[in-house]
């Protein structure tokens, strides 16, 4: 079961109170409510009132949860373009702006009803479209004086008070959701879009109905009890006297006992302390746990009820420019010129470049998880998933758009997934030949495992006419020195230089290729010789057939000796982390971030020599950019200049494990955070 306006998105160009309510109750109910907020200040309720923490006011925080920040100025004319193209895609626009200012900003009506005419506006107003005071600016303390409101209860002749709630701003913020809901119903019956009004003027006419039906106000209904506290109980004036010398919960279990209806009249720290579950809690990124008040829908059948904080100013830009089908670069400029960011602070660039966190994310997922955390913190990111030759390397290449069933380790047919674009074909022996295909190393049978599925690919990648192949080793389940991927590639070798490059994850020689990497294959101590004594074998076959000698080569003993076998055929080996940088422009990357941040499952002083996590901190350091690196554990004093944060230490070895998602999140988040250029402010 989905929330009610699931699938319906409502550009929210509204502020402080009315409108602002109405948004958040769409967003409740499942909309995608966009919030549109000048860049630099945000929108105006950021700043007002007087109760502030995290940097945010507790009347922003308490209208705006649910909903995406956009920070757009749309002063500028690509400012009015991104909000046009917003409207285009969106099935509401809400606005409470100043009678003008609407049509100023190329958001009135008019201007936007022909780009769209599916689109529901609403425009909730102080006193309307028409009438004498259409073009009027007025406030909630205004509507409350020209209603009547502020003499409402009070006798004749008082000073009038403004009620301390905003009743013409709920009111109308109220009604304009179920002016919207039900245009959104005839819109589906009708298909007709179109436009809703609401007053806040009408609003609270509406809303005070009680009053002009001349109900009494019955003031006198509040009892004082002793302490200086009050009750409300209908009761006779001698019951009221009686209970003036009582304490107040004292005369209130008389009075429940007894079946009367009554409340104590309640300050606000007391209405939070009744028992009743009126507050859901929710983590800000920089509030901290931060208490919102549970909508009081409760259907049945329920609808999932999500409460997302209230978003930071713009943390959502980029995602919902990229929704949008602007370009990274694009993004980037329009942070840089002012329309989406702060002209007076300069946009906080953040590389995500991480490996796999083995057998839990793949990079991509882990640059993803980061990346939410940095654009909540307000950085624009760019995402750079690492891979070493092993698991992951057709992912960080762009992911496969091919897919071929052929020889799995073991003999059963896999399906793995390619890439062939312009020429250049991108395999991993993990795919076709890996040790998880295998069902890892208690299902492994390290001597039968065979490299022969790699081979294929090789061939189909070839005869699909690629000008060159790269081919990942790593994570496999095979120790047969690339005899199964050399039979399978029979009448195809050798290869024509420069069409075959090996990329490894490792510079483990042939010699070493059963020894290091037996065990995690599953072979014990006899099977690890006999492979090393089988690998002898194959390197002698090599050397005689191809005049090569791989026993000592450096790399050849990746993926068991796959990577020798196919440098002997005529492969170049190249190291995994280095060529997948180069190809994936990493340097230019370097050179534009602010910050880098990489990682992977365990972070040890492996990781520094060779692999991609480690030649990211290393090429970022060399520019004196600071690393984050990110990993799931970490060997104690590594020698590195990185800020290096666990899973481990962030979120403990068990949520580490079963929700590494969660767990990266949080260790995003906190390295983030202390090295994020506004911290100190946060
Ligand atoms: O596949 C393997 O053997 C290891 O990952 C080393 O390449």
């Amino acid at each position: 079961m989905t929330a009610p306006f699931t699938g319906i998105t409502v550009l929210d160009l509204t502020h402080f109170v009315a409108g602002p309510w109405c948004t958040m109750l769409l967003a409740d109910l499942g909309a995608n409510v966009i919030k549109v907020e000048p860049p630099g200040r945000g929108e105006i309720a950021r700043t007002m009132g007087s109760v502030f923490a995290g940097g945010e006011s507790a009347i922003y925080l308490g209208f705006n949860r649910n909903k995406r920040s956009l920070a757009l100025d749309l002063k500028t004319d690509e400012g009015r373009e991104v909000v046009h193209r917003l409207v285009r895609t969106a099935d509401v626009l809400v606005h409470n702006l100043r009678p003008g200012t609407a049509e100023r900003l190329g958001v009135g009506y008019e201007q936007v009803a022909g780009l769209n005419s599916d689109l529901l506006y609403c425009h909730i107003s102080a006193f309307g479209q028409t009438g004498p005071y259409a073009d009027q600016p007025a406030n909630d303390p205004i509507i409350q004086a020209i209603s009547g409101a502020m003499l409402a209860g009070l006798a004749d002749g008082a000073a009038p008070v403004r009620m301390g709630v905003s009743l013409p701003d709920f009111a109308g913020g109220g009604l304009a959701a179920v002016g919207i809901t039900a245009a959104l119903y005839r819109r589906l019956r009708s298909g007709m879009g179109g436009s809703v009004d609401v007053s806040l003027l009408g609003a609270q006419m509406f809303a005070q109905l009680d009053l002009f039906a001349g109900r009494p106000s019955d003031a006198s209904r509040a009892v004082a009890c002793g302490g200086g506290t009050f009750l409300v109980a209908d009761v006779g004036p001698h019951v009221a006297s009686e209970l003036a010398g009582v304490s107040r919960d004292e005369a209130l279990a008389l009075l429940r006992a007894s079946g009367v209806a009554c409340a104590p009249v309640n300050t606000l720290p007391e209405v939070f302390a009744e028992p009743n579950p009126h507050t859901v809690p929710v983590r800000h990124p920089t509030v901290g746990d931060l208490a919102q008040l549970r909508s009081p829908f409760t259907a049945a059948p329920s609808w999932p009820v999500r409460v997302a904080p209230p978003p930071l100013l713009g943390e959502h830009t980029s995602e919902v420019l990229a929704e949008l089908g602007y370009s990274a670069e694009a993004i980037e400029d329009f942070a840089r010129r002012g329309v989406t960011g702060d002209p007076s602070s300069p946009p906080w660039r953040v590389l995500l470049a991480p490996d796999k966190f083995k057998g839990t994310l793949t990079s991509r997922e882990a640059a993803d998880v980061i990346a939410a955390e940095a654009e909540r913190l307000g950085a624009v990111v760019r995402t750079l998933p690492m891979a070493d030759g092993g698991e992951g390397t057709v992912e960080a290449f762009g992911g496969p758009n091919r897919y071929s069933v052929v020889t799995g380790p073991l003999g059963t047919p896999v399906r793995a997934g390619w890439r062939l674009v312009d020429g250049l074909a991108v395999l991993e022996s993990a795919a076709a030949s890996g040790l998880v295909v295998a069902g890892g190393a208690a299902a492994n049978d390290a001597w039968a495992a065979t490299s022969a599925g790699t081979g294929e690919l090789i061939r189909e990648a070839i005869d699909a006419g690629a000008d060159e192949v790269i081919v990942g080793m790593g994570g496999s389940a095979t120790t047969d020195g690339g005899a199964g991927a050399l039979a399978a590639l029979a009448g195809y070798l050798p290869f024509r230089p420069g069409l075959v490059r090996v990329i490894t994850d490792v510079a483990t020689p042939f010699k070493d290729a059963a020894r290091v990497f037996g065990p995690q294959k599953g072979a014990d101590a006899r099977q690890v010789a006999l492979l090393t004594r089988r690998l002898r074998r194959i390197a002698d076959e090599l050397s005689a057939k191809y005049g090569v000698d791989v026993w000592d080569l450096p790399r050849s003993g990746a993926a068991g000796g796959l990577a020798g076998g196919l440098a002997a055929a005529g492969a170049v080996l190249s190291d995994g982390a280095s060529v997948i940088a180069e190809r994936l422009g990493l340097a230019e990357q370097l050179d534009w971030a602010d910050l880098v941040v990489t990682g992977e499952g365990r972070f040890d002083a492996t990781s520094l020599l060779g692999k991609a996590p480690g030649l990211v901190v290393r090429e970022s350091l060399r520019r004196g950019l600071p690393v984050l690196v990110l990993a799931g554990a970490a060997d104690e004093g590594l020698d590195t200049d990185a800020r290096v944060v666990t899973l481990v230490e962030t979120a403990g070895d068990v949520a580490a494990m079963e929700d590494p998602a969660a767990s990266l999140a949080k260790a995003a988040r906190s390295g983030l955070h202390a090295m994020s250029p506004t911290r100190q402010e946060r």
